[in-house]
């Protein structure tokens, strides 16, 4: 009876544990499986990667290209895979969502201005065939002369270069006698690179500067790029950063615009393309800490060239000017200054000229950059510019494309203006 009692007992208590575990399982199985999240991917931002920022900031994804609002990769080219859904079914790998867009290999910039010929040809076709037309009358007399100076007037010229050229013009036609097109043509020619100028340096500055005797360490040459808003500063220094690599220099980007939210990015997507890293800081932060904090880091990396943006808008005047003061002192520390660039939007004319006089009592300008000259009909500001400053164009913007930037050369500046 004892052992029936026991054998009973037994069983209900193996029925009671089989029960208890199948529950158990059931309860197991409607657990869902713990969400298997990737470690949040944050777009690279420079020097503040890990610092989480108050402000919401756009990605590079969202940052727009140059005049077509959509993204400043080109179609097709490789862009960052969008970022991980939350689904805990989905497990993305970061590395994977991290992965660093491709390096381009930007076009080498001899030849560049050639290339580049159709779009000055277009865009100052009323300047250089109007000359040639008018110069091709019958008779040149006086309201043609005055006809020839009102073109280049209009072209931005200026009244004083204007009225050298054709005097000098009025002098050697009036030797030379007889006037084919040809050698009308030549003759404009001579004169209009004569006027543009010949003999200054139009050379940039890039080559790193070896430790000296002294002591004193090596470091990178240091160019920073200067302009009102809107005249094309950032795309400039995107662009410029290209031409470089293009020329065989490596490049660290100071993003020193930290008034206008997304020019850090924007420049930041620039140098992504070419390999170049863009050291920034927070928005609203120091500009002239962030430069002198590239600078640095060009130091430490040993790279040819320093590229820093600066910011072209400012509550007032005044503000602007003292802070590039001093961004320019503080990044002196490090040393001179090898460039200073002014970007001026060639379709403002002689707003340009207001401009330039304002930026070069702060700062030892070396270099213009003349941009948008492929949308304005007034390339004579290239003139008048050189005149009122005594410094060099030494680049032209052609286009918003990443390679529409060209070392300015004015033999084939003025071939384009007046054909072959
Ligand atoms: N057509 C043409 N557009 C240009 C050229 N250079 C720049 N741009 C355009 O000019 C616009 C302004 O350029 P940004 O580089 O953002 O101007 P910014 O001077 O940095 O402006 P802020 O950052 O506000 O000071 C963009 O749409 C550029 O694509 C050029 O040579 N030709």
């Amino acid at each position: 009876m004892d052992t029936l009692i026991l054998v009973v007992i037994i069983a209900v208590l193996a029925v009671g544990a089989a029960a208890g575990l199948v529950v158990t399982g059931r309860r197991r199985r409607q657990v869902p499986p713990p969400a298997r999240r990737p470690e949040p991917v944050e777009p690279r931002v420079g020097e503040d990667a890990e610092t989480p920022r108050d402000t919401p900031r756009r990605t590079i994804e969202d940052v727009g290209p140059p005049g077509t609002g959509t993204g400043l990769l080109e179609p097709g080219a490789p862009t960052a895979p969008p970022a991980p859904a939350p689904a805990p079914e989905v497990e993305v790998a970061p590395e994977e969502a991290a992965a660093p867009p491709a390096i381009e290999k930007p076009e080498p910039t001899a030849g560049r201005l050639v290339r580049l010929r159709a779009r000055l040809s277009r865009s100052q076709n009323t300047l250089g065939k109007g000359l040639l037309a008018l110069l091709s009358r019958e008779h040149l007399d006086e309201d043609t002369w005055e006809e020839i100076e009102d073109t280049l007037i209009t072209a931005d010229v200026g009244v004083a270069p204007t009225q050298e050229l054709v005097e000098r013009l009025r002098t050697r036609v009036k030797v030379l006698g007889t006037r084919t097109p040809e050698e009308l043509r030549a003759l404009l020619r001579e004169e209009l690179v004569e006027l543009v100028g010949t003999d200054m340096d139009r050379s940039l500055r890039t080559a790193a500067h070896p430790a000296a005797g002294d002591g004193a360490a090596a470091r990178p040459a240091v160019l920073m790029v200067v302009g009102v808003n809107g005249t094309g500063k950032t795309t400039t220094t995107g662009k410029l950063a290209r031409v470089l690599v293009a020329d065989g220099r490596s490049v660290v980007l100071g993003a020193a615009d930290t008034f206008r939210a997304a020019a850090a990015d924007q420049l930041q997507t620039w140098g992504e393309r070419v390999g170049a890293r863009t050291v920034r800081g927070p928005e609203g932060g120091d500009p002239a800490s962030v430069a002198f904090d590239a600078v640095k880091e060009g130091i430490a990396e040993g790279v040819d060239c320093v590229l820093i943006d600066t910011a072209g808008r400012l509550h007032t005047k005044t503000g602007l000017m003292d802070e590039l003061g001093k961004v320019k002192r503080v990044v002196e520390k490090h040393g001179p200054l090898d460039e200073v660039l002014l970007v001026l939007d060639a379709t403002t004319g002689q707003n340009g000229l207001v401009q330039a006089r304002v930026f070069a009592e702060v700062v030892n300008i070396t270099g213009i950059v003349l941009t948008k000259l492929d949308g304005s009909a007034k390339g004579g500001i290239v003139v008048a510019v050189q005149r009122e400053l005594g410094v060099p164009v030494k680049l032209i913007g052609l286009g918003e494309g990443a390679d529409d930037l060209a070392p300015f050369e004015p033999g084939q500046f003025v071939d384009a203006l007046i054909g072959d």
